[in-house]
């Protein structure tokens, strides 16, 4: 005989679900149907939804801690099609909830399970709670569920997050307990979209700012729009991805970090530091056209050829040359145009890295794996670059003791986070950079072998700027980029920039533009008389050719050394020292030093007072024994 199960009428959603439950033929009577992934198709899951899992982990799991890790109660995640990724919480109730197997790599859909939290909300696309006898199996009517769905912010389901407590029942607050921790975690979906680079939280009254309640709009570099949240579109009238910031909020948003007002609106902007922080949200299809890109020069142009052959085989490219050439402006566009565009780019500064660090900087950790890890763990770099490109950079400078430690790194394609025994598989493209000859530090001892060898699967080697026989072009592209308004550049000054030796190369030949063309405003013509003086000297007179600090050049620093690289065409030019390089070392060192007691030993600000590269300033300061 079949019992007719007895329908909830109270609420809609709960009728249409025990409707959905007897229409897939279930029973209240019968136990749940069970559909559950074997080991290789859990592994995949967990793969393909690291990132959702690692989220969840450090933006939804504290909260969950503090309010219920004492009460019974464990934090599931979900995917989209209803399989249970994670859970967490105390220990002793896991082997109830695998008696009903509410258990990694089950599927809860409405189909197999009836009624409940996580296939209801999926089916529903809203929050939900499903209280004892809510359930339609009446096996799982000892629990209390919570679920909410978590969209991606492209709108896209990526899966649930739910509560799940076996003597506590749910409430109203339980229910707004896990929607705020959907919510949470799709803001660090959304601040980790490619090219997030600020964040502008906007509420009517200041106290929302940091409500949970606030609209947020995450904005690139150029103050365009990359996503926001539902308030924030409420509170915008709608604004849209790639409108610019400014439409909505004025001009005055960027322009410090922090409170800021724009008619009714409060703002709060930060700049998102969140390393190599193009993530992966989805993967796109179709790469676009590497050989769209043209380079001027033939040498440019050859090595862009070559590195986009190598990047489509998982070939670890080494991209050499001169400070200053655009190694990293090269990676980034490498990395644009590659089928793993949609990926990250993750950069690690080899030279910043101290031994010690180098497992847990690049494995990852668990929370509390050692003493002072972040509480709530750290996924690592080599698995933030999953599905994209892991650029190390700077590589030369990397200390012996950490080389072994890359090494072996590179070697295991699988990461196992510090203090924890899951290991991980990890797709990454290693791309690798340094104004160093590196055989050369192999011969001297100061490289690893075997790690050079690891990386030298293809190397290319950027010209510097005095070899590119597009030098015109570029001066006139810097120009423009700088100049304030219509100008042209005199014919001697551009003839002398054109000759002139730019041993810091693009990035040398940049801030000298943007000092003149501040000077030029309002001229017709750039010329001399523009130049500070000490540039004007740079150019007009004999080369100053300076030993450099360890045979290496500086844009930005007053000195101006030859070539040290590859012992290429380049350094055949070199020129003789005019000047007592003591003296000039001297100098170099009291600039640095004094900027860097100027910035209170922030090397960020520091570089950009001195206008050359963190990595430039790292340099330094090891040369200097500031830093390890
Ligand atoms: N294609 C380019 N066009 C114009 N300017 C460029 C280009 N590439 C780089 N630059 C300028 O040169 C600067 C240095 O570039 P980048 O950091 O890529 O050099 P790098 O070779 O990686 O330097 P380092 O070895 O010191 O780290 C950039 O900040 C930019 O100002």
């Amino acid at each position: 005989m079949t019992v007719k199960p007895h329908l909830p009428s109270t609420q809609a959603w709960l009728a249409d679900s025990w409707q959905r439950s007897i229409g897939a033929g279930l029973s209240e009577y019968q136990s749940s149907r069970e559909l559950r992934l074997d080991a290789s198709e859990l592994k995949q899951k967990h793969e393909q939804y690291q990132m959702l899992i690692a989220l969840v982990q450090s933006h939804a799991l504290p909260l969950f801690n503090q309010l219920m890790a004492h009460s019974n109660s464990r934090l599931l995640l979900s995917d989209a099609d209803g399989y249970v990724l994670r859970h967490w919480g105390v220990s002793h109730y896991s082997t109830k909830l695998a008696d009903v197997a509410l258990d990694i790599g089950v599927n809860w859909l409405e189909q197999y399970k009836g009624t409940n939290a996580i296939g209801t909300a999926l089916t529903a696309k809203q929050a939900v709670s499903v209280v004892g006898e809510q359930h339609f199996i009446r096996q799982n009517r000892f629990m209390s569920c919570t679920a909410c769905p978590i969209f991606s912010p492209q709108g896209e389901m990526l899966g649930v997050i739910d509560i799940t407590s076996e003597q506590q029942r749910h409430t109203q607050q339980t229910l707004m307990l896990v929607s705020s921790l959907a919510q949470q975690v799709e803001t660090a979906l959304l601040c980790h979209l490619p090219d997030s680079h600020y964040r502008i939280d906007l509420a009517a009254q200041p106290n929302l700012l940091n409500s949970g309640w606030q609209g947020i709009v995450i904005a690139d570099r150029d103050g365009r729009i990359v996503g926001c949240n539902p308030m924030a579109k409420q509170l915008l009238n709608h604004a849209k991805v790639g409108d610019a910031v400014d439409q909505y909020l004025g001009g005055n948003w960027s322009r410090t970090c922090g409170f800021n007002r724009h008619l009714a609106l409060h703002l709060q902007t930060q700049a998102l530091n969140i390393p190599g922080a193009k993530r992966r949200v989805a993967m796109t299809d179709k790469a676009p056209n590497p050989l769209g890109v043209r380079f001027r020069d033939p040498l440019l142009e050859r090595a862009w050829l070559y590195a986009n052959k190598v990047i489509t085989k998982q070939i670890p490219l080494l991209v050499l040359g001169e400070t200053g050439v655009g190694k990293e402006q090269f990676v980034k566009k490498l990395h644009a145009r590659s089928a793993r565009r949609a990926g990250p780019l993750v950069a690690v500064n080899c030279a910043a890295l101290p031994a010690e660090l180098v497992e847990s900087e690049l494995f990852g950790y668990q929370a509390g794996a050692f003493t002072g890890a972040n509480r709530t763990g750290f996924i690592g770099k080599i698995r933030q670059a999953h599905g994209g490109f892991l650029f190390l950079d700077e590589i030369g400078e990397m200390p012996l003791a950490a080389q072994s430690r890359l090494l072996r790194v590179l070697q295991e394609r699988e990461v196992v986070p510090v203090g924890s025994n899951q290991s991980f598989k990890v797709d990454i493209q290693i791309i690798a950079a340094t104004h160093m000859d590196l055989e050369q530090q192999v011969a001297q001892g100061l490289f690893r072998q075997d790690l050079f060898y690891r990386l030298n699967g293809l190397q290319v080697c950027l010209p510097a700027l005095r070899e590119r026989q597009d030098i015109e072009r570029i001066i006139h592209k810097l120009h423009r980029k700088h100049r304030i308004a219509a100008q042209a550049i005199c014919p001697e000054l551009l003839g002398q920039l054109m000759q002139h030796h730019w041993p810091g190369n693009l990035r040398e030949l940049d801030n000298l533009m943007q000092v003149a063309c501040l000077m030029a405003e309002g001229d017709d013509t750039l010329s001399w008389q523009h130049l500070p003086d000490y540039l004007a000297a740079k150019l007009a007179g004999p080369a100053l050719e300076a030993e450099p600090l360890q045979g290496e050049p500086e844009a930005g620093l007053g000195q101006s050394p030859g070539s040290p690289l590859l012992g290429e065409s380049g350094a055949s030019r070199q020129r003789s020292a005019a000047v007592n390089s003591d003296s000039l070392n001297e100098a170099i060192y009291s600039n640095v030093l004094q900027a860097y007691q100027a910035c209170d030993g922030n090397v960020s600000q520091c570089a950009k007072r001195l206008g050359i590269s963190r990595n430039a300033l790292y340099r330094k300061l090891k040369l200097m024994g500031l830093k390890e």
